[in-house]
């Protein structure tokens, strides 16, 4: 390479890497993976130390790559808060070992191993016992000051009782969001039509630089520590400090250890390479620190990084696959989501059968064609991935991949707007996820708690038919008949593209053998994944034989169907076999091949084409034919689902507002518009200034309540709920003041009350003529001290001289003498 080639390649990669890291830390978002990130990283660090020449001090390789932001007050570190060196080989880290044992002349040293916790790091600073300050490592050098935010997070102590606990110190951590909050919290952006957020780390990092602590109080951060600073703390290794601040009340994860030698440190690494993804947060690697601190003075530093410490980072498993076809699946929103079916592969412990393509970029960016091999890439932390397309093995006329035009799901044709990647399907009102997502919505334990009717069941019910829209809901009553035997037929079915009916696998050798337990296919399916359809079959041939029931009678019918399937020519799917082929195996009698595919491609379940064919069976094939139905609606489920339907209809106004899904009203704007207009039809009435009058109501909802009346669908519904009985104004009770105790007071409670539940209480406070506020202002008019009130806001309301009162006096003051 030439000095000025690798001065242009220097830019480049220090512009992309600029990049990078400005959507990681600024933006929270990704768009390469952490692997690629380092691999450009290393190649700077590289061609920097060939040409030092076009070494910077502002070079990515010498800082930190986050900044500071504008919306916090900055303070500076005590001590710098570095960045970590890390590799992804073995090579390397034995390569590390050898400059530590260099550096410090010998090899009586200990490594101290920790997960490498994959979230945000913090810094907080106690005096005197008390938390002071809580700062984001921002450039190394300075960080935003973010302490309410840090100090809604549960188990971060904010007083540190115990012997010897130094006047001043600062301890480290990692914040991060369980994995299971990240999944609830997108669960929830999803119903709502929100963008999900991409990582439990990206949404970690944004949490924390919120500007409102309430809302980072609701998402559960927690917190993980690993580093303790300070004059005189007095101990000389790492693991006596962790086991300091662990018994001064910090959470540290257990998953340390100390290692004398290398050779350990590699042990520890396998012995958490999978076991890792049982742990309730992201890990990408494993930390490996000097334990002595004398010993880490004598290594020191780098610009950027500690000499005495790496990051050994799992690198993700890949493997090749090929790609079998493409699903697009329609969310509940209407996005189209492309997923590529691939042959399965055996990845980071698990199956991989599904990949996520995200969006057509993604595509194109691959340049995916039909058929073509691909390499496959699983971290535990992600979802499946295709990163990158096997060229040489492509076949010759290979197509490239063509992006649908028309909705899977209901043929209207896409819509792209401008600016997304995302393609969407406009017929909301429709378009069966779409219509699922509202119903779904309508029935929220929030909107009106019916509770019945979980997903599947309501997938069917529009699936089949039976509902459209909300209002159809009651109209099930006079159909309970019908339902009586309803296939819900959502997994174990799928289409071909010319339409033919296929079942799952599993259900299919159910039914067509005898005395053989699902349960024991399903595990004999499990064992064999990553065979080929036909090669299962065999397989399975083996397995009768094996389980040694009605082997002869059992054999026979598989081998029967193995050579219809090589005979009949129809489209092959893994995991499933066509319905017309294994009715076949039953009604060969009564009714042939042709006959069979073609009743087929009308029908969506087996019951239906039963029911078409309308046959006189026998009960032996009756039976096997009942092995072959999804589950199907029941008795006891068909009541408690009207009853749940009928309890709705008394579920109040504001209830009934929030279900009806208009864009932009969440439950509290509900709740507000409900109390101020007291009726949807006064809603409907309402111009556009009476309806701004009310407390968080703007622009962009006024729209959308115009939009939402003006259109003749809804209007309908309104109408046909109406007519079922639905609460479309406020109960008397609900308008009737109790008292006006509390005129003209803004109130806050705080802490565990002991005459009123969370809501109660606000129900009180409005009932007697105050106004209930959520948070701690100037505002205020007292606050209502409960019991374990949080300290945070007990000492803002004292900064801000906001009265705080007990329970009973509040109760005085609002006329209720607590004994009655
Ligand atoms: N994909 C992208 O576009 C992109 C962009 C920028 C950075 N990155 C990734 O982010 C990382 C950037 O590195 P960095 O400078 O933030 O450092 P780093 O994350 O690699 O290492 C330092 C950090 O590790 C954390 N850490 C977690 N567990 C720890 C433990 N047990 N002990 C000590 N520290 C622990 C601390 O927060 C510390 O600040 C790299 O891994 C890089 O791949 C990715
Ligand atoms: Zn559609």
């Amino acid at each position: 390479m030439t000095e000025a080639q690798a001065q242009s390649r220097i830019e480049e990669l220090t512009r992309q890497i600029n990049y990078h890291n400005h959507l990681y830390y600024q933006e929270d978002t990704i768009e390469i993976s952490d692997f690629e990130f380092d691999q450009l990283l290393e190649e700077l660090i590289r061609l920097e130390s060939e040409f030092p020449q076009f070494l910077t001090p502002e070079s990515p390789s010498q800082r930190v790559g986050g900044t500071i932001t504008k919306e916090f007050e900055t303070a500076n570190h005590e001590y710098r808060m570095l960045s970590l060196g890390n590799t992804y080989s073995e090579e390397e880290l034995l390569a590390f070992d050898e400059r530590v044992a260099k550096g410090l002349e010998h090899r009586n040293y200990e490594y101290f191993c920790e997960m490498k916790f994959d979230g945000v790091a913090i810094s907080l600073v106690y005096e005197n016992g008390r938390l002071v300050r809580a700062v984001t490592r921002g450039d190394g050098t300075k960080g935003d000051v973010v302490t309410e935010n840090i100090k809604t997070i549960r188990n971060i102590p904010l007083h540190i009782k115990g012997e010897n606990v130094p006047e001043k110190f600062e301890v480290r951590g990692e914040i991060f969001l369980p994995r299971k909050e990240f999944d609830k919290i997108n669960a929830e952006r999803e119903a709502a039509g929100d963008p999900l957020l991409a990582n439990p780390r990206n949404a970690a990092s944004g949490t924390v630089k919120m500007q409102d602590s309430s809302i980072v109080a609701k998402r559960r951060l927690n917190c993980y520590f690993y580093q303790l600073l300070g004059d005189n703390i007095g101990v000389e290794n790492h693991d006596q400090a962790i086991k300091l601040i662990e018994s001064w009340g910090f959470n540290v994860s257990q998953t340390y250890t100390k290692c004398s030698s290398i050779k350990e440190v590699f042990e520890y690494i396998e012995k958490w390479r999978e076991k890792r993804l049982e742990l309730p947060l992201d890990t990408d690697g494993v930390v490996l620190k000097v334990n002595n601190y004398d010993q880490r003075e004598e290594l020191g530093f780098t610009a950027k990084i500690p000499r005495w410490a790496i990051a050994y980072k799992y690198k993700a498993e890949s493997s090749e696959s090929r790609l079998l076809s493409i699903t697009y699946q329609v969310g509940r929103t209407g996005a189209i989501t492309p997923v590529a079916n691939l042959s399965p592969v055996h990845l980071a412990g698990t199956t991989v059968k599904r990949a996520s393509l995200h969006n057509a970029n993604e595509i194109l960016r691959l340049g995916l064609h039909e058929g073509d091999a691909v390499l496959v890439e699983k971290g535990g932390e992600i979802i499946p991935k295709i990163t990158g397309v096997v060229e040489s093995k492509r076949a010759e006329g290979a197509q490239p991949i063509q992006y649908i035009d028309y909705c899977p799901e209901c043929g209207t044709a896409l819509e792209r707007k401008e600016g997304e990647a995302k393609h969407f399907c406009p017929n909301t009102k429709s378009c069966p996820p779409q219509v699922l997502g509202k119903i779904e919505h309508f029935l929220h334990k929030r909107a009106m708690d019916i509770d019945s009717l979980g997903t599947e069941r309501i997938k069917t019910l529009i699936d089949q038919g039976y509902i459209k829209n909300p209002a159809d809901l009651y109209t099930l009553q006079d159909k309970a008949d019908e339902l009586l035997g309803l296939e819900m037929s959502q997994d174990q079915y799928e289409k071909s593209d010319d339409g033919i009916l296929y079942i799952s696998l599993n259900k299919a050798l159910f039914a067509l053998t005898e005395g053989i337990a699902l349960s024991a296919i399903n595990k004999f399916l499990e064992k064999h994944a990553e065979l080929e359809l036909e090669a299962i079959l065999e397989k399975f041939l083996e397995f009768i034989r094996a389980t040694n029931k009605k082997t002869a009678q059992n054999t026979g019918t598989i081998k029967r169907l193995i050579k219809e399937l090589e005979e009949v020519k129809l489209p092959k799917m893994e995991e499933f076999l066509p319905v017309p082929l294994v009715l076949h195996q039953f009604l060969g009698h009564w009714v042939d091949m042709d006959k069979l595919i073609k009743v087929s491609m009308h029908q969506s379940t087996v019951h239906q084409i039963m029911l078409r064919l309308n046959l006189p069976l026998t009960t032996e094939v009756e039976d096997r034919i009942k092995k072959l139905k999804a589950n199907t609606f029941q008795e006891g489920v068909i009541s408690n689902m009207m009853e749940g339907i009928a309890s709705s209809k008394s579920q109040p106004f504001e209830k009934v507002l929030f279900a009806l899904g208009i864009r932009n009203i969440g439950e509290n704007t509900a709740q507000l518009l409900a109390k101020h207009f007291k009726s949807l039809d006064n809603i409907q009435k309402a111009t556009s200034d009476q309806l701004l009058e009310v407390n968080g109501v703007g622009e962009t909802l006024v729209n959308s309540i115009f939009d939402y009346f003006a259109d003749e669908d809804n209007q309908k519904i309104i109408q046909e709920l109406k007519s079922h009985g639905l609460n479309f104004e406020l109960a008397e009770s609900e308008t009737k003041l109790e008292s006006n105790a509390l005129e003209g007071m803004k109130i806050l409670a705080s802490g565990k009350l002991q005459h009123f539940k969370r809501d109660e209480i606000i129900d009180f406070v409005e009932s007697h003529g105050g106004q209930y506020v959520k948070s701690v202002s100037k505002a205020l008019t007292f606050i209502i001290e409960g019991e374990d009130m949080g300290p945070s806001k007990k000492e803002k309301a004292e900064k801000l001289g906001v009265k705080l009162i007990s329970e009973e006096e509040f109760l005085q003051i609002a006329g209720k003498n607590q004994n009655t």
